[in-house]
């Protein structure tokens, strides 16, 4: 892992490369220390033309509609006051120790986070980074910026078929002159600062762009498909021989009485989900499979749907739109392409970057600059996109709008959507949702390196927090939490943990004052994806699908596959153990290491798929060459492999030592295979104990996180599985036959965006 010492300022804890070790360069502030960061607020708004907005009709229609909308209360008296108190406690200190965060796939910091409990916390030393309050660093003089964004505009290749389109941001033109940003180092940091421009406003406006030829809007048109997208493609069936359509020649009025309208009523909005991945295309973690299914149930419910996520590589089913724009990212000027594809009712909207391309392996690689940047340029991207992408023709537009961003890669989209338009009164009828997946990785730096994120200097006081741990540092996941209209996570037991010193990682303060607009929701399954009836992966190498009717043949099939497909002895009557998951802390796989010397002495078969750090890696591959009979460490991230393990298992372990949701248990009931899990968080929520006396519950709990407490709840599982055959097939059936479906998560979210439309 590359340090990223020398980067001299610039220690946010973002990178899974970076670790927390003490950092080499000099800090460029020291108390007293001459301070020259373009910091600025932008000036108040020119006076905005009155415009409609280019958003889905329906939704115009709505109570919540621009004419009905109350006026606006600024939001943050509560955010405001969190983040005094830490300020109060940061003077009585001169010199800090740096937050430096552990590694994680989020970026955070070596350790990954379970390996030091508050891993985001601890880390490596920085010699003073800012002695003196924020209010020293902010009277510097800006470069007298207006709006930040966007830089420029090339006029697009093609015409956008909009019928009106929305209000761009001011347009400014730029100059170049030497940056005033200093460059934290070039050790592992070569993107960050290298351009030595900053744009300033010139003076002189260039003319405006020549407007594209017609044949650019056919053919606009034609790559998106508008008549299909709007379902303009009706049969053929539909027309009677003169040719008329059938709904004109018939009553309109028997049309509109068949019609149900959306679901979601009157409640439509467009809706657009940022987030860092997105399942099938790039997908790490449980963050991945949300972004992918998440959408596409609010679509269902009627509502317009979007995602925005990087294109981190050559997606198949994406095209270019054509449109180039240019956004500033930690002072470099970087050219933006947008890809889309209509998918399930949703539009996919990829953002193309060379920062974000070849990532596909590796999408939260690089040191924390890298990361932290690509992430500053993906959320200054996004909050733009429902202006610059007419996906099927019409850009989404900014009213009735709500984003929903993902944990804190895109926690500063919260905080880029009021900072830059809301406070200017701009985009007034556009809220933000965010959404913790998990708040141990925070996006932690320290606040020398404010200046990067482009913002007034007033917003500093929203990052700034204080802990005893990781010392005085600028916290991304804070700050969106505050900004965001409403919060979710991702059950509601979690939510309980994050109002803990315990379950909070540094942001209980903020958890506990926030609570008002915090809601649990927990996850759903995408059952296009996670089901044994469809599922692809059991297609193939004599696996099969099967659904609760055909479960005792359809596992036993699926079990037979993953043992010869392992190499482990075919056998139906031995307990067949999985375990799938990130191999770092939180998810608890050494606790199974632990548990091996028990485990060795019983009956059963043990597979673990998982990749992650280094040490657990190893522990996979040497039980595996250890206890060969019985156990199979696949370290890897295989898709196919997750689904025939959940098919193939009779019992799938979880010891995570903390679990906003969970997943795995989720699709583990799905198919017939019982959880074994540590009770917290959403696994609590989600598994119920069994209860042999009122033949109720659909796994087993414990309440350590602990070898001999897993050892005893897999005791009782094993012993079920062995002699109460009824029992087991009870609670197979009740797993299989639960609601676990988006849907049903996808209304609670519903409500929450209804929730944030009438926040005021
Ligand atoms: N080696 C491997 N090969 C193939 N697939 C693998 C794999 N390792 C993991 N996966 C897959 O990745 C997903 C992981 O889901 P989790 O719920 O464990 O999410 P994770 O902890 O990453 O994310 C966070 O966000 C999610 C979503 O909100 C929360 O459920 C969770 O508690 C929180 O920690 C599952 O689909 C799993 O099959």
């Amino acid at each position: 892992m590359s340090s990223a010492a020398a980067s001299s300022a610039f220690i946010l804890a973002l990178s899974s490369g970076t670790p927390g070790g003490r950092r080499r360069g000099a800090p460029p502030f020291r108390s007293g220390a001459s301070l020259n960061f373009p910091l600025w607020a932008p000036p108040p708004p020119p006076p905005r033309a009155p415009r409609d907005d280019a958003t889905v009709a329906r939704a115009e229609a709505g109570p919540g509609g621009r004419d009905a909308a109350p006026p606006e209360r600024r939001a943050g008296a509560g955010a405001d006051a969190t983040s005094r108190q830490p300020n109060a406690r940061r003077k009585a200190v001169s010199r800090r120790r740096d937050p430096v965060q552990p590694v994680g796939r989020y970026g955070s910091g070596p350790g990954n986070a379970g390996a030091s409990q508050n891993g985001a916390l601890a880390g490596g030393e920085i010699k003073s980074i800012v002695a003196a309050p924020p209010a020293s660093i902010v009277k510097f003089a800006g470069p007298g910026y207006t709006v930040i964004l966007p830089t420029q505009d090339v006029a697009p290749r093609a015409v956008v078929p909009a019928p009106e389109p929305p209000l761009p941001p001011p347009e400014e033109n730029f100059v170049s002159r030497p940056a005033s940003i200093p460059k934290p180092g070039t050790d592992g940091n070569a993107g960050f600062g290298e351009v030595d421009v900053e744009r300033v406003p010139n003076p002189i406006p260039p003319p405006p762009p020549a407007p594209e030829p017609e044949p650019a809007v056919q053919e606009q048109e034609a790559a998106w498909d508008f008549k299909k997208y709007i379902g303009f493609d009706e049969p053929d069936e539909t027309k009677d021989e003169a040719g008329v359509d059938a709904d004109v020649a018939g009553s309109f009025e028997d049309y509109e009485n068949d019609d149900p309208g959306p679901l979601a009523g009157e409640n439509v909005m467009n809706v657009i989900v940022v987030a860092a991945e997105c399942s099938p295309w790039c997908k790490t973690g449980g963050l991945g499979d949300v972004a992918g299914a998440l959408p596409k149930a609010l679509a269902r419910r009627g509502h317009r749907v979007m995602v925005v996520v990087p294109r981190y590589g050559d997606y198949a089913e994406a095209f270019d739109m054509g449109i180039t724009k240019y956004y500033k990212a930690a002072g470099q000027d970087l050219e933006v392409k947008y890809f889309h594809a209509f998918i399930d009712g949703v539009d996919f909207v990829f953002i193309d970057a060379p920062l974000f391309r070849h990532r596909q392996g590796d999408i939260y690689g690089g040191n924390r600059q890298e990361i932290m940047k690509r992430m500053i340029l993906f959320c200054k991207v996004a909050v733009e996109v429902p202006w610059h992408v007419p996906c099927g023709g019409v850009c989404y537009g900014d009213g009735n709008l709500v984003f929903i961003a993902n944990d804190w890669h895109t926690a500063l989209l919260p905080v880029y959507l009021k900072a830059y338009y809301r406070d200017n009164g701009r985009m007034q009828y556009t809220r933000s949702v965010l959404v913790i997946h998990n708040i141990a990785h925070q996006g932690r730096g320290p606040v020398a390196e404010y200046p990067y994120m482009d913002l007034p200097e007033h917003y500093l006081q929203h990052f700034e927090l204080y802990d005893p741990v990781g010392g005085e540092h600028a916290n991304i996941f804070a700050a969106g939490l505050k900004m965001a209209d409403q919060v979710v996570t991702v059950s509601r037991g979690y939510l309980w943990e994050l109002k803990t010193v315990e379950g909070g990682w540094g942001l209980h303060d903020i958890i506990r004052s926030n609570d008002w607009k915090i809601n649990g929701i927990v996850n759903g399954i995408d059952h296009q994806e996670w089901n044994p009836e469809v599922d692809v992966h059991l297609r193939s190498d004599g696996y099969t699908n099967y659904s609760l009717r055909t479960l005792d043949a359809g596992k036993r099939q699926c079990k037979a596959a993953l043992q010869r497909e392992l190499g482990l002895e075919v056998r139906d009557d031995v307990p067949l153990l999985g375990f799938i998951g990130r191999l770092d802390g939180q998810k608890g796989v050494d606790i199974i290491g632990d548990a091996m010397p028990w485990l060795a002495g019983q009956d059963v078969q043990l597979v673990m798929l998982g990749a992650g750090r280094a040490d657990l890696e190893r522990m996979l591959q040497n039980l595996e060459r250890t206890h060969h009979d019985k156990v199979r460490g696949w370290v890897g991230f295989s898709v196919p492999m997750a689904h025939r393990i959940t098919a193939g298992a009779d019992v799938l372990l979880m010891p995570s030592r903390f679990e906003p949701c969970g997943l795995n248990q989720l699709y583990a009931m799905a198919y017939g295979t019982v959880p074994v899990v540590h009770a917290v968080g959403g696994l609590r929520d989600t598994v119920a104990p069994f209860d042999p006396f009122g033949d109720a519950g659909l796994g087993w709990t414990f309440d350590r996180a602990e070898p001999n407490k897993l050892i005893e709840a897999l005791g009782h599982c094993l012993d079920t599985y062995r002699k109460y055959k009824e029992s087991w097939r009870a609670i197979q059936a009740r797993g299989m036959s639960q609601d676990l479906s988006w849907d049903h998560a996808a209304e609670l979210y519903e409500k929450v965006l209804v929730k944030a439309k009438y926040q005021w």
